[in-house]
């Protein structure tokens, strides 16, 4: 019998989704030898009661990439990581971490687990959940070891504390750390039995600019040694800067996944020429000259094609030269995932993310 997905999406019911028994197969999903899928998650969906918080998600994740779910608060990443951290139990999908596959299919009414071998998945995991803390009356050193004791094989508690730059730190009590540093113990933490994939939940909320590109720096090298990271961010900004492949997850859903690039160049609306402050004549010659051109405030703004714009860019230059115009700048500004999730939703990403 096939398995039939059913997803109470209830915004809009999706009621056969599919899938064949050839697509259940772990090797027909994972084994492709040159891009190794270490997560795999097909019509996943999770309800609580009639909302669902996460609806028929579909996505894969390679070894070896940091992959970035970025999303406003509420959108359905904490509960996604969760579940594929085997804390949440989903109403529905299947779910493929390092080969261990787990099935929650409906058998009649019920939706049932089949193959969960979630010891085997926990064991090859590493997790920093949102809002981590560790031990207050710890020192980084002895909160470490009381995490990496817990395994029977775990990393040497003094690599971990080099690996972090937290070897100054040392002795000191997890209270007395500042919050970028108590992020890379819990990033230290997550890496004690030295795990394939490391889960980070959103592991910069909260902190100041220098400790977030600290933070960044520690997430990086976590790349650097082969692991695969999956992080959740509400900030468009992180995504961009550490993700290979990015999802964007909005009330549940998938509304888009590919690299940074990829998603700015087809969703982002294409880059902007802005002409600052350059007088009531200029601006009257530019939005002549250039329909592209709108008036925004003091400032003329100009859409640039996929090409570039370098000809409208010559004109605008050429017009504010020949008629002796000065303006304060001109520059470009390049589309971001934040216009991505503006185009793609009609909202702003940072208002809901705050
Ligand atoms: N146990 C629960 N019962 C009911 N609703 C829940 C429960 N847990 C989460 N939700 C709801 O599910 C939605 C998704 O929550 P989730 O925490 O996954 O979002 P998120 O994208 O991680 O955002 P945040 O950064 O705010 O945690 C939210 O609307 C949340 O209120």
């Amino acid at each position: 019998m096939q398995p039939v997905f059913i997803c109470l999406c209830y915004d809009r019911i999706r009621m056969a989704d599919i899938m064949s028994e050839n697509d259940l197969n772990a090797g027909s999903l994972l084994l492709n030898k040159d891009n190794f899928n270490v997560i795999e998650i097909r019509y996943l969906t999770k309800n609580y009661g009639k909302f669902s918080a996460v609806c028929n998600m579909s996505l894969s994740v390679k070894q070896g990439e940091i992959f970035a779910m970025l999303g406003p608060n509420g959108a359905g990443k904490t509960t996604t990581v969760e579940i594929l951290e085997c804390i949440k139990t989903p109403t529905a999908g299947f779910i493929s971490i390092l080969g261990e596959n787990i099935l929650y299919a409906p058998a009649g009414n019920i939706f049932m687990v089949q193959d969960a071998n979630f010891n085997g998945i926990k064991e090859k995991i590493g997790v920093l959940p949102q809002d981590f803390s560790a031990f207050d009356l710890l020192t980084v050193y002895e909160n470490i070891d009381y995490f990496a004791n817990i395994y029977r094989k775990h990393e040497s508690v003094d690599g971990l504390i080099d690996f972090l730059g937290l070897k100054d730190k040392r002795n000191v009590l997890f209270k007395n750390l500042s919050g970028g540093l108590k992020r890379r113990v819990g990033i230290a933490i997550a890496l004690v039995n030295n795990p394939e994939i490391v889960f980070l939940d959103e592991p910069t909320t909260g902190l100041d600019p220098k400790a977030r590109r600290d933070v960044w720096e520690a997430i990086k090298s976590l790349k650097a040694r082969g692991k695969t990271v999956f992080l959740t961010t509400h900030y468009m900004d992180e995504a961009y800067y550490l993700a290979d492949r990015v999802c964007i997850v909005n009330k549940g859903s998938i509304i888009a996944e590919g690299s940074p690039e990829d998603l700015i160049n087809e969703y982002g609306g294409g880059n902007t020429l802005v002409i600052r402050e350059c007088g009531s004549d200029a601006i009257c010659r530019l939005v002549e000259e250039i329909p592209e051109s709108n008036v925004v405030g003091r400032d003329v703004q100009v859409k640039l094609p996929k090409d570039g714009g370098m000809a409208i860019i010559a004109k605008a230059v050429s017009i504010i030269n020949s008629g002796n115009f000065s303006c304060k700048e001109l520059y470009v500004k390049k589309s971001t995932l934040e216009d991505v999730f503006l185009n793609l939703t009609g909202e702003k990403l940072t208002e809901r993310g705050q």
